[in-house]
């Protein structure tokens, strides 16, 4: 037994994992490399270890929100009697594929014994130990077909195949699984015999699934037949795995200083330390979201757009529909490239999407499956290479829902004024037809992966909803991404604004010009640490999915980020004067910190505040955080997320690649590599948990879109305080701002959330913040009254502080504030009915 089997797998919050175990699970198998093996068969056990946190499950007491273990167990002994394999190697990494499938399962380890094995000396066993996970993920898929056959045949591969290698035709497992997995798992994705099946086989290396390997089994295509037949408890529930992630064949290239200037990101050190915050805040009882963890079975969490499978059209789609004008064609704006806030402009039409210039071979990728660019289409590699519109065929991309979709759209710029151009990117995003924001991430500055030396990124993730086709919506996208100067000239390279489409819906596709979910977004912290803050128990789909919040824990880049945001969309400072100085987001977490101080590190000098700056004051979280209560803080430290914390202890190695890690790019010294400011942090004081601070109700913002006029929670000329900071890794625990699952709860047809910049109406403060003493009147949150909440500076319990999430300067916001409105782009979700969504 490995050293690495059972022992513990620490979670985020640096403890380890629960587990699951189940030991002795035994079949009869075909395994060997010798004929007799494969003809007589003999007997295989095998022990799993789940790496799981059961505390949900355990507090609600339900098997839907834990990996069953009967099923589990069904799946190990269906590997073990299945198809077979020459190594007990791969029978193990099978079982760790079908094991790995449950996105609760963290990580897997694997034990596979062969006591029996044709050994000419006394011995008591043989046995493989491997543990694979969300990084190290198993290097083949499980197989798609069930035992059940084998099992009740002895002998019946051999008999019918005693040379399994002999060429067969193709059966597509890989296709198959993934079919199945998303139709049992609930996600409505089923084989599609209309799509191309190679879709999934792009993705596969060559001669591990989906190929000669596989393909050369006689698992007949009635055998997946039975297999779709079977109950989901005992259909394999299999994605297509991406190959073991490869020691890193990325090479940093050596690259000239980059000529372009590097936005200036050293601005943390304008600001007051920022206090540490009481990071332990409530698990409040998830609030649906998009993407919601989903239990075992896969059963569709309530915010998804419930998918309707049909045979006539997409089974994604919630009905048949037809296809459709691209909606949003009729809206969108051209957006002007340098950025002024938000405002109204002229409608014109959003240009074609630029066609990427460089050599169409993508260039290897630390984190890459070897066929892509080595042979596989090119759009499993995800680049550009969009036939000419006309040429293409209607593809499932094309399919125009019925119905809302959920989408998640990721957000990077690194050139000009990047969070300019992100904000008035969330602008323009809001104004296509057919595409309604629900949410907004903290604004995450993140070291560059991949690509040239260049500067750091803006990052920020959406949440939103559309009525376009997945292609439209990427047309649309592209289309603004053309209107803020984008240009391709350089895989990876620097660039003023870049937006991916991580999720549509459930598909799960891949098309020339488009994949989905987004093939590298399962591996991107800089994707999913801020896609995890606005949707903390969301859950990626697809090909190397699961929690976000996980993935976004082990992510190789992780080290990477830097800070995060929270007011980003709002905060005047940053969006006064003409260009942006990012670096002044206010909230940021610069180090990694040991375990043992999982709640605060100490603000390091390098970002000690500039004299004559404002304290930062503890308030309200932004709309983008749900406008929640920010926890007190300890002057002195700045919050650090818990990926932050789980950080490679060295992140500069990380970019040796010595660990299969990204290259990370830093820029300029103004921020300290996170090793030094570890380094230079003095130790981080014990915080207290913080109160339940459940969801607070956002108050309404009046909208140019919203014609109804309505009362304001709060009179507009309250105090303001400046919501500043919210701990970066407490802000995953926070409640969501704006849950999807709020815009489809409650009703037939869900409230309708529309994000539009204030200043084009008048002007509503946008939060409500309840001080300790009494709740909010009229105010409620999932049907009861909003508790108190917390805020520094306060003046008086029991009062009402409203506040316009603005930037760190709390007294100057509040002198500010009608300034602000006019001027600084905010969004708000407002109902259809121009009412705030808690109102
Ligand atoms: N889910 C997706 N979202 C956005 N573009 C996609 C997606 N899948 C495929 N593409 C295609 O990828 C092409 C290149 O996109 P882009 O220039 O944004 O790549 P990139 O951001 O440099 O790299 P990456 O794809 O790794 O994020 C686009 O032209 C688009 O057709
Ligand atoms: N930090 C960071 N790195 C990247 C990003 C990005 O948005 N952020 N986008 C890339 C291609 O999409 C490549 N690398």
């Amino acid at each position: 037994m490995t050293t690495a089997y059972g022992s513990g797998v620490p979670a985020p919050d640096g403890l380890p994992l629960d587990q699951i175990r189940i030991s002795g699970v035994t079949a009869r198998g075909y395994h060997g490399v010798l004929s007799t093996e494969r003809a007589t068969g003999q007997d295989f056990s095998a022990d799993v270890v789940l790496h799981v946190d059961t505390r949900a499950a355990a507090e609600g007491d339900r098997l839907a929100d834990t990996v069953s273990y009967a099923e589990v167990a069904q799946d190990v002994y269906d590997v073990l009697a299945g198809e077979p394999a020459d190594l007990v190697e791969t029978v193990a990494e099978r079982i760790a594929a079908v094991v790995l499938a449950r996105p609760q399962v963290i990580t897997v380890d694997v034990s596979v014994h062969k006591p029996h094995a044709p050994i000419p000396v006394p011995f008591a066993d043989v046995e493989v130990a491997i543990r694979r996970d969300r990084v190290r993920t198993p290097s083949v898929a499980a197989p798609a077909a069930p035992a059940a056959e084998a099992a009740a045949q002895p002998g019946a591969f051999a008999a019918e195949e005693p040379e399994p290698q002999q060429p067969a035709p193709h059966e597509p497992y890989a296709e198959q699984s993934a079919a199945q997995q998303f139709a049992e798992q609930g996600f409505g994705e089923r084989a599609d015999p209309a799509y191309p099946e190679q879709q999934y086989a792009e993705r596969a290396p060559a001669g591990q699934y989906g190929g000669e390997k596989y393909g050369e089994e006689q698992f007949a295509a009635e055998q997946y037949a039975a297999a779709a037949a079977v109950p989901p408890a005992f259909a394999p529930t299999v994605p297509v795995f991406e190959p073991a992630t490869p020691e890193p064949a990325y090479e940093t290239p050596s690259f000239d200083p980059p000529s372009y200037e590097s936005p200036s990101y050293d601005a943390p050190a304008a600001f007051e330390p920022a206090p540490a915050f009481e990071t332990t805040r409530p698990v409040f009882e998830p609030a649906p979201a998009a993407f919601e963890a989903a239990p075992a079975t896969f059963e569709p969490a309530a915010a998804f757009e419930a998918p309707q499978v049909s045979e006539s059209t997409a089974p994604w789609a919630p009905e048949p529909v037809a296809p459709a004008e691209p909606a949003w064609f009729e809206q969108a704006q051209q957006e002007p490239v340098q950025h002024e806030p938000a405002r109204q402009v002229p409608q014109q039409q959003v240009p074609e999407p630029q066609q990427p210039s460089w050599d169409d071979t993508p260039a290897p990728s630390w984190n890459e499956a070897p066929t892509q660019g080595a042979g596989a289409p090119e759009s499993a590699a995800g680049v550009g290479h969009e036939a000419p519109h006309g040429e293409r065929s209607h593809d499932r991309m094309d399919e125009v829902p019925a119905g809302w979709v959920d989408v998640v759209l990721a957000l990077g710029a690194n050139l000009g004024d990047p969070q300019a151009t992100l904000r008035s990117a969330v602008t323009s995003l809001d104004r296509v037809s057919g595409l309604q924001i629900t949410d907004v991430s903290p604004l995450a500055r993140t070291a560059a992966v991949g690509g040239p030396d260049q500067p750091d990124y803006l990052n920020a993730v959406l949440l939103a909803r559309t009525t376009l086709s997945a292609r439209d919506l990427l047309h649309a996208v592209q289309g603004i991404e053309g209107a803020h100067g984008r240009v391709r000239d350089e895989r990876w390279g620097p660039r003023t604004l870049d937006i991916d489409i991580i999720v549509y819906g459930t598909l799960t596709a891949v098309a020339d010009d488009l994949e989905l979910p987004h093939p590298r977004a399962h591996e991107r912290a800089f994707v999913l640490e801020p896609w995890s803050q606005v949707a903390p128990d969301a859950v990626l789909p697809g090909l190397g999915g699961g929690p976000v919040a996980a993935l976004a824990a082990t992510a190789p880049d992780r080290a990477g980020i830097r800070w995060l945001a929270l007011d980003w969309l709002s905060d005047a400072d940053q969006t006064q004067g003409g260009a942006t100085d990012v670096g002044r987001a206010p909230s940021m977490a610069e180090a990694p910190r040991p375990p043992s101080q999982p709640h605060a590190v100490a603000m390091p000098p390098s970002v000690a505040p500039a004299a004559g700056q404002p304290a930062p004051v503890e308030g309200a979280l932004p709309q983008a955080f749900g406008g929640g209560p920010v926890p007190p803080a300890v002057p002195g430290s700045v919050p650090v997320s818990p990926q932050v914390l789980q950080a490679d202890p060295h992140p500069q190695a990380m970019g040796s690649g010595s660990l299969g890690h990204p290259q990370l790019h830093t820029s300029g010294p103004a921020v300290p590599a996170p090793q030094e400011a570890f380094l230079m942090a003095p130790p981080a004081p014990t915080v207290a948990p913080a109160p339940p601070a459940p969801p607070v109700p956002l108050a309404v913002r009046e909208t140019a879109r919203q014609e109804t006029t309505h009362e304001p929670l709060v009179p507009p000329s309250a105090p303001v305080s400046a919501p500043s900071f919210a701990p970066v890794g407490d802000g995953r625990q926070a409640p969501p701002a704006m849950p999807v699952g709020n815009v489809h709860a409650g009703g037939d047809e869900p409230a309708r959330p529309v994000f539009a910049p204030i200043g084009q109406a008048p002007v509503v403060p946008s939060v409500a913040i309840p001080l300790p003493g009494g709740p909010m009147p009229g105010a409620s949150m999932s049907g009861g009254p909003v508790p108190g909440g917390s805020m520094t500076g306060a003046p008086a319990a029991g009062g009402l502080v409203t506040g316009v999430p603005g930037g760190p300067h709390a007294a100057q916001a509040a002198q500010e504030s009608s300034d602000l409105v006019d001027s600084v782009p905010s969004w708000a979700p407002v109902r259809d009915d121009g009412r705030g969504r808690d109102t």
